[in-house]
C-alpha cells in the first residue's frame, strides 16, 4: 500500500474493502433509476445546494477540469451530514427501496474507510494513528461536521448535437477533466453496467490516472474498490503519497456509472501545511470552483 500510494496515489482493494457485494450491486440500481427519472423532475427533487453540497447535480453544472464542463455527467450527491432530505427526494422519485440501497452503502463505505486509513496511517508511518482516524471518524465526534461524501455518478451518450467537445480519434469525450480528489481519500466503486455492447471498444475502465507523461488507464477488476489519494492526505502526508491528476475518457456512445465516497477529515481540522486553513474552509474554496452557475435542462 505504501509503495502504491507514493508511487501513483491510486490502488485497488480486493472485496470491495469490506463492503457486502449485495450493498454495492443495490446502490448501483437505485442510482441507475433515479437517474432514469427527467432532467426536471430531478431538479424539482432535490435541486444542489451550495450550502450543503447535498442533492442533483444536473448535466452541465460542473466542471472538474479548468476548460469546459464535464460532458454529458449528472449526479446525486449524498454528504452524511445531509443525506435525510436527499434520500427523501429518491425515495419520492423512485421508491423508499432505492433510498435504503444508497444509505446502506454510505454507511458501510464509510466504516470501510475508516478500516482503509487505519491502514493508511500505518503505511505512512504516521505517529498517531489513532488521532488520524478519529478526525474522519463521525462516532468519534458527534457533535461535529464533516464533508464526507457518497456521490452516484451517471454520464449518459452523447451525439454530435450536443456540440460540446469533440469526439477525439479513438470516439472518447473527456466526461470529467483532470483534477485531483478534494478529499483525504477516495473509494470509487464501477461496474460494467453502461457498456456499449455494439461498440468492441467500449470498456468502463475509462478513468484514467497521470503518471510521468501518461494517462494510465485504471484497469476494472471484479469485487475491488478503487481507493485513491486526496489532497488532504497529499497534505497529511506531506507529499508523501500524493493526490495525483486523474480524468474521465470515455466513449461517447455509452452510458457510465459509478459510485463514490469522497472521504474528509472533520471541517474544524485544521489543514497540516497551510496555517490558518481548515478541511471544511478547504473543501468550500473546491466547491465553489467547480461548479457553474446554470445547469443545462438537456
Ligand atoms: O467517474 C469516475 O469514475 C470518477 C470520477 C472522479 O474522478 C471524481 O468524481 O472525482
Ligand atoms: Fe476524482
Amino acid at each position: 500500500m505504501r509503495d502504491a500510494a507514493s508511487r501513483t496515489g491510486f490502488f485497488l482493494v480486493d472485496d470491495f474493502a469490506g463492503v457486502p457485494r449485495h450493498v454495492v450491486d443495490a446502490a448501483f440500481d437505485a442510482a441507475a433509476r433515479f437517474f432514469t427519472a427527467d432532467t426536471t423532475t430531478k431538479i424539482a427533487a432535490c435541486a444542489w445546494e451550495a450550502e450543503t453540497n447535498a442533492g442533483y447535480v444536473a448535466i452541465g453544472r460542473e466542471r472538474l477540469g479548468v476548460s469546459h464542463p464535464d460532458v454529458g455527467k449528472e449526479a446525486l450527491n449524498l454528504p452524511r451530514d445531509s443525506a435525510a432530505t436527499v434520500l427523501a427526494a429518491v425515495a419520492a422519485t423512485t421508491d423508499k427501496a432505492d433510498a435504503d440501497a444508497l444509505a446502506a452503502l454510505l454507511d458501510a463505505a464509510s466504516a470501510a474507510a475508516l478500516a482503509l486509513l487505519a491502514a493508511i496511517g500505518e503505511a505512512m508511518g504516521d505517529d498517531d494513528i489513532a488521532a488520524f482516524v478519529a478526525a474522519h471518524d463521525a462516532s468519534a465526534a458527534p457533535a461535529a461536521t464533516s464533508g464526507t461524501t457518497l456521490r452516484a455518478l451517471h454520464y449518459s451518450p452523447i451525439t454530435d448535437s450536443d456540440g460540446v467537445v469533440a469526439v477525439d480519434d479513438d470516439g472518447c469525450v473527456l466526461r470529467a477533466g483532470a483534477h485531483t480528489d478534494y478529499g483525504t481519500i477516495t473509494l470509487l466503486f464501477r461496474d460494467d453496467r453502461g457498456v456499449d455492447d455494439n461498440d468492441p471498444a467500449s470498456t468502463s475502465d475509462d478513468l484514467e490516472v497521470l503518471v510521468g507523461n501518461d494517462w494510465i488507464r485504471v484497469p476494472v477488476v471484479r469485487n475491488t474498490v478503487v481507493v485513491n489519494v486526496g489532497d488532504l492526505l497529499h497534505d497529511w502526508s506531506t507529499g508523501l503519497f500524493p493526490s495525483t491528476l486523474h480524468r474521465v475518457r470515455g466513449r461517447a456512445t455509452a452510458h457510465r456509472f459509478a459510485l463514490a465516497l469522497f472521504v474528509h477529515p472533520h471541517d474544524h481540522i485544521a489543514v497540516r501545511n497551510m496555517p490558518g486553513l481548515t478541511a471544511g474552509d478547504h473543501l468550500r474554496s473546491r466547491l465553489e470552483a467547480s461548479y457553474t452557475g446554470t445547469p443545462s435542462q438537456s
